[in-house]
């Protein structure tokens, strides 16, 4: 079906009837015509109504040269007026001359012929219309109607009667606004009602403005003039001064306002009583009037468009089809933090010590000028010689042999001949150190990716390593790092820095007197140097008592302590457990920070924070880096055993992200100093010289810190290869300078406070009458003692995860505080508080009184 209806139709577009195609530039030329002839027929037309009477005559003298015509345009004027007007259709002969026109435009612009075949049928209807309506006053006026008019009324009189005949014509003009100006009645409701509105508010605004205008008089100051006044003055038509020009401009534009903005709140088809009600308002007001406010008549434009689509909707080709300019979105790149950084650049955390000066180069002594290494040419080939003897001896050929001095050892790496085996070269180690006669060889074989055996062999006169030479290398001077360590100089003499965060702990161990508390002052050197105190803080923990209170000087600056406690160097063990344990705290408020900032570690906080992302009201500060160093750490497991390892063991195993580091020295390398806890979360190692293999390989895991020769001779390893290092020698005078440049300075008004950890143990054991002394946990634990009727230690202990002695010392408080009764030996205590309630009403009475 569907198919034969398609074939129907695609037949009978074939035999449409045939085009009349007319070329394009006779259709201009054609069109030119119709509107040229459109214009003679108006001029004609317009003549006629004053010139009919004479040339009525003439008119049928047309071919008589002698007769002249009035009309405008003679003869032919009079004729085609007579035919249009008289004998057509009277006045509406107009709307032909109309028609013409827009067909001859047509023509010429070759527009829609759609559009004109519409135009033609409404432009005949409504000359007949008219027509017929003027037909009623044929005998006063017979030009108004014509005699088309005259006929077709008196005909319809005849068969419909006067009335009749104006039904009709009434009929028609229902018709014309229904279907041309697509009018509906709700049209004229709604029109009805905003002239109503607005006859309301020009009412009142009008008082309004006379109220103005009155006060303007009063005051006649020109000042006080409203913008719109202003716009008036500017405006070329206005009589400056003028109050009534003013306020009924005033009253106009204001006018508009709320046509406008009803403008939008109606639907389509509201759109022509809006219009018509806004043209209504802006009549009689000079067309400038409107190019005043932009706005206003940018909406005029807007719904002269809009009355254009409705009325031509049939009309493709008038349709103006507008493509609005999506405009792109803007993005909001300036945020809060943008804004912030942009005026006032990024936080600095350095502000409030803007002033601080970094200890000078010159505060560290050259120790042995020049700290070049001397090293002879003919020690060089003595030991070579000795090298390759002893070897040969053993009948290990040698390939290839290479010396590296270094400032305290130089390395000879050999390459043996094909087939020799490398452990063959390792058992030597002993024979070809009593062939070198010195102390301190070390073989390593093979060095790893070099495919080399090296040999290490003392200098007879090894050279110092200052301080001040590897803090003054470009190594360390232009290290990115986040805390630079220049430990001293390398085999091969070069400056060796390692990055502490990268470590991210330390462990250096080492007989006494072999150098490490100069280790441990080049550590704190070398972030003196580099890190602002704002960046960095020490806790320092020194149960020797000796060797670092040097650093008390910097206490304000650089050091960490407790809120309570006076020293910041810590020499107490007890001190030294809630130090650790207020640094786990401290780990865990931080891990809290940066999961609410939404980072992984410590340098993305101090960067968002930096860049004014993380707001301080949300508790987010600037988090410096602290380094935890303990001097004598075996003295300390000695002491407090558990307590101390587990708080190091926790710090070890999380606080690298949240920028903690700990260095922990001892001197006894041995198995229940460095249990198997502490090893594993320290990777980075020091050694220096100890007396046994067995120590070695407590702190390396390997042999080798027993051959060292000891004064700074050290080996370091951060979990893969060892490397023999000199360490910088900082000698205490140098550091008490360092101490005393910095102490000098300003400072912040205390040290750097921990937070507040409260130990199991209590410091006093007299019974706490005061309230505000009281443990944390006390009414917890009454709670627990009055709801358990039982007044011991041990429950407290175990309702409450706590240590012996702090559930003690709350059994001791509830004692005082009338709780529970007195000690009874091995029985419980006597609860003295029969229920919660009653606890409640103690307390609530002790807080009172
Ligand atoms: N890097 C070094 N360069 C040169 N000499 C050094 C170096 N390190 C240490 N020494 C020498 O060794 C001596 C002892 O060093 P240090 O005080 O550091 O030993 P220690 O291991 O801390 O001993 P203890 O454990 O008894 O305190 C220093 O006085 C110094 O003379």
């Amino acid at each position: 079906m569907a198919k034969e209806k398609s074939k129907k139709t695609a037949n009978k577009s074939k035999f449409t009837i045939p085009k009349l195609t007319v070329s394009r530039p006779y259709k201009i030329i054609f069109g030119a015509m119709l509107m040229l002839f459109s214009i003679a027929l108006l001029i004609s037309f317009i003549s006629f109504f004053f010139t009919w009477k004479q040339d009525q005559s003439e008119i049928f003298e047309f071919t008589n040269r002698n007769v002249e015509a009035q009309n405008l345009l003679r003869k032919f004027g009079a004729a085609v007026s007579h035919f249009f007007v008289y004998n057509g259709f009277g006045i509406a002969a107009f709307i032909f001359s109309y028609l013409i026109f827009v067909t001859g435009l047509a023509l010429f612009f070759s527009s829609n012929k759609k559009a004109l075949v519409n135009k033609w049928f409404w432009g005949v209807l409504s000359a007949s219309w008219l027509a017929i309506l003027f037909g009623f006053f044929a005998s006063k006026a017979p030009l108004l109607g014509g005699r088309i008019g005259y006929e077709m009324n008196d005909f319809l009189q005849v068969y419909i009667g006067k009335i009749g005949v104006i039904l009709l014509l009434l009929l028609g003009l229902i018709f014309y606004l229904v279907f041309k100006l697509k009018l509906t009645p709700e049209h004229f409701v709604s029109f009805y009602t905003k002239k109503k509105e607005a006859f309301k508010k020009h009412a009142h605004i009008e008082e309004d403005t006379d109220h103005i205008v009155t006060s303007e008089a009063e005051t006649n100051s020109a000042t006080k003039n409203s913008v719109i006044d202003d716009k008036i003055e500017d405006a070329p038509y206005t009589s400056k001064g003028t109050s009534t020009t003013k306020s009924s401009f005033e009253i106009s534009v204001e006018n508009l306002q709320p046509t406008i903005s009803n403008f939008s709140r109606l639907n389509k088809d509201d759109d022509i009583a809006i219009e018509n009600s806004f043209e209504e308002k802006t009549e009689g007001v000079p067309s400038s009037q409107t190019e005043l406010t932009t706005d206003t008549s940018t909406q005029l434009e807007v719904s002269t468009q809009e009355q254009e689509d409705t009325t031509d909707k049939d009309d493709d080709e008038a349709l103006n089809f507008e493509v609005k300019k999506v405009e792109e979105e803007k993005e909001v790149t300036d945020n809060l933090s943008n804004k912030l950084v942009k005026d006032f650049g990024e936080f600095d955390p350095t502000l409030e010590l803007s002033n601080y000066r970094f200890p000078v180069l010159d505060l560290l002594a050259e120790h042995g000028k020049g700290s070049g290494i001397t090293i002879n040419q003919e020690e060089l080939e003595e030991n070579k010689n000795t090298i390759v003897n002893t070897l040969k001896n053993y009948k290990i050929e040698i390939a290839q042999i290479k010396a590296t001095i270094g400032p305290t050892v130089t390395l000879y790496e050999i390459v043996p001949e094909a087939g020799i085996r490398i452990s063959k070269i390792k058992n030597l180690e002993d024979d070809i150190a009593l062939s070198l006669a010195a102390l301190g060889i070390r073989i390593i074989a093979p060095i790893p990716g070099k495919g080399t055996i090296g040999i290490e062999v003392p200098n007879k006169k090894p050279s110092i390593v200052s301080m001040r030479s590897v803090i003054a290398a470009q190594r360390f001077q232009k290290a990115e790092m986040e805390l630079p360590i220049a430990f001293g100089k390398n085999i091969s003499n070069e400056t060796f820095v390692v990055d502490l965060a990268k470590m991210p702990h330390l462990l250096m161990a080492g007989a006494t007197g072999q150098g490490k508390s100069v280790g441990l002052n080049a550590i704190l050197t070398s972030l003196l140097y580099k890190k602002h105190p704002a960046e960095v803080k020490f806790v320092l923990v020194d149960p020797k008592k000796v060797e670092l209170t040097i650093y008390n000087k910097i206490e304000r600056h650089y050091l960490a302590k407790l809120p309570d406690s006076e020293e910041a160097i810590i020499t107490d063990n007890t001190k030294v457990i809630n130090t650790l344990n207020s640094l786990c705290i401290e780990m865990d408020n931080r891990y809290e920070l940066l999961k609410n900032a939404m980072v992984r570690n410590i340098k993305e906080y101090n960067q968002k924070f930096k860049q004014r992302k993380l707001n301080p009201n949300d508790g987010h500060k600037f988090l410096p880096y602290i380094v935890l160093v303990v001097d004598e750490f075996a003295d300390l497991i000695m002491t407090a055993g558990k307590e101390v390892e587990t708080p190091i063991a926790r710090l070890a195993q999380l606080a690298r992200a949240i920028g903690i580091h700990l260095i922990i020295a001892t001197q006894r390398p041995s198995v229940n100093v460095i249990t198997g806890i502490i090893k594993a979360n320290f990777p980075a190692r020091v050694a220096f010289r100890v007396t046994s293999k067995i120590d070695s390989r407590t702190i390396l895991d390997s042999p080798g810190a027993d051959q060292l020769i000891g004064k700074g001779d050290m080996l370091y390893t951060q979990g893969n290869m060892l490397t023999r290092i000199q360490c910088a020698f900082v000698d205490t005078p140098e550091v008490d300078k360092i101490a005393e440049f910095i102490g000098s300075q300003k400072a912040y008004p205390d040290a750097h406070l921990l937070p507040e950890y409260v130990g199991e143990e209590g410091e006093g054991s007299a019974l706490d009458i005061n309230i505000s002394d009281r443990d944390k946990l006390f009414k917890d634990a009454a709670e627990v003692i009055v709801t358990a009727q039982q007044g011991s230690a041990s429950l407290l202990q175990r309702k409450l995860k706590l240590g012996y002695n702090r559930a003690g010392r709350l059994i001791d408080q509830l004692e005082a505080a009338g709780i529970v009764g007195p000690f009874e030996g091995s029985k419980a205590r006597q609860v003295l508080v029969t229920d919660l309630v009653a606890l409640q009403e103690l307390l609530d009475n002790e807080k009172n009184s």
